[in-house]
């Protein structure tokens, strides 16, 4: 028989490395899903049946865990694992998930995307270069010991990215001044990677100490 669910999904004995274990297990099963569901060439009746089955399973995923603002006990913010990022978090149905490290005097990620992340067909949405993209420049800033926050983003699209393809997304800082960094990045395939598909400008500003409290109580 299987165990009722408990009311809150990880009791403070639970080991944080556990936890994350199990959570990006689930995450990478909603991911096939989602892939599925956006691939499917199934009947009428199944996706019915389908929707039936999901919203049972739903109603397992009982509790909530946090208050808005709050940083999950199995995250380490800011620079370190977010499980539920929608750009890096292997517990988010919705991240690709990016997966990132250092390089040279910058930050590397890597991904492929799926037809659920398609803008024109066969080809990346332009949102979602827009979003590995400035992900990664706030990497990119925190390598550079200037954790800071997106206030402007420019982006250039030269080429479509095509999904279902390896990708590698670059950025670094290439300037600062007082508390704003100056970052650029690019997306290419790993397959040409001197062949830059998209490339952003960003000016990124750290908050200054009362600012960053205020936005970020539970630091
Ligand atoms: C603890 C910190 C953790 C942070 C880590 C976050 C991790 C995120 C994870 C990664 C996620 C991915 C990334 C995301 O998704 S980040 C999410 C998207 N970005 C935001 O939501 C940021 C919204 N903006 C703000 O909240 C404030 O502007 C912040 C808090 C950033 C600064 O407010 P604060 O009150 O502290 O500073 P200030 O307003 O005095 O400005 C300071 C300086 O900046 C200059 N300036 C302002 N705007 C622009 C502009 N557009 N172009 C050029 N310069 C600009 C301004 O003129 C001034 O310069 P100067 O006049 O002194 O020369």
């Amino acid at each position: 028989m299987t165990a009722p669910p408990t009311e809150t999904p990880f009791p403070e004995t639970e080991e944080p490395d556990d936890q994350r274990t199990a959570i990006a297990a689930l995450g990478h099963e909603l991911r096939t899903l989602v892939d599925a569901t956006v691939t499917t060439a199934a009947p009428t009746e199944i996706l019915h049946r389908m929707a039936d089955e999901v919203r049972g399973l739903t109603g397992q995923l009982t509790g909530r865990r946090r208050r808005r603002a709050e940083i999950p006990a199995v995250d380490e913010f800011p620079g370190g694992v977010r499980m539920y990022s929608p750009v890096t978090g292997l517990g988010s149905p919705l991240a690709p998930p990016l997966r990132v490290a250092p390089d040279g005097d910058g930050v590397v990620g890597h991904c492929t995307l799926g037809i659920a992340h398609e803008g024109p067909p066969g080809y990346v949405h332009g949102g979602m270069s827009a979003m590995l993209l400035d992900e990664l420049m706030g990497w990119a800033c925190y390598a550079a010991k200037s954790p800071a926050m997106t206030v402007s983003l420019g982006m250039r699209y030269r080429r479509p990215v095509p999904v279902e393809t390896p990708l590698r997304v670059h950025a670094r800082v290439t300037g600062t001044e007082d508390r704003k960094a100056f970052v650029t990045g690019s997306i290419s395939t790993e397959e040409t990677p001197s062949v830059p598909l998209v490339t952003a400008d960003a000016v990124f500003v750290s908050p200054g100490p009362g600012r960053a409290r205020a936005l970020f109580p539970s630091t």
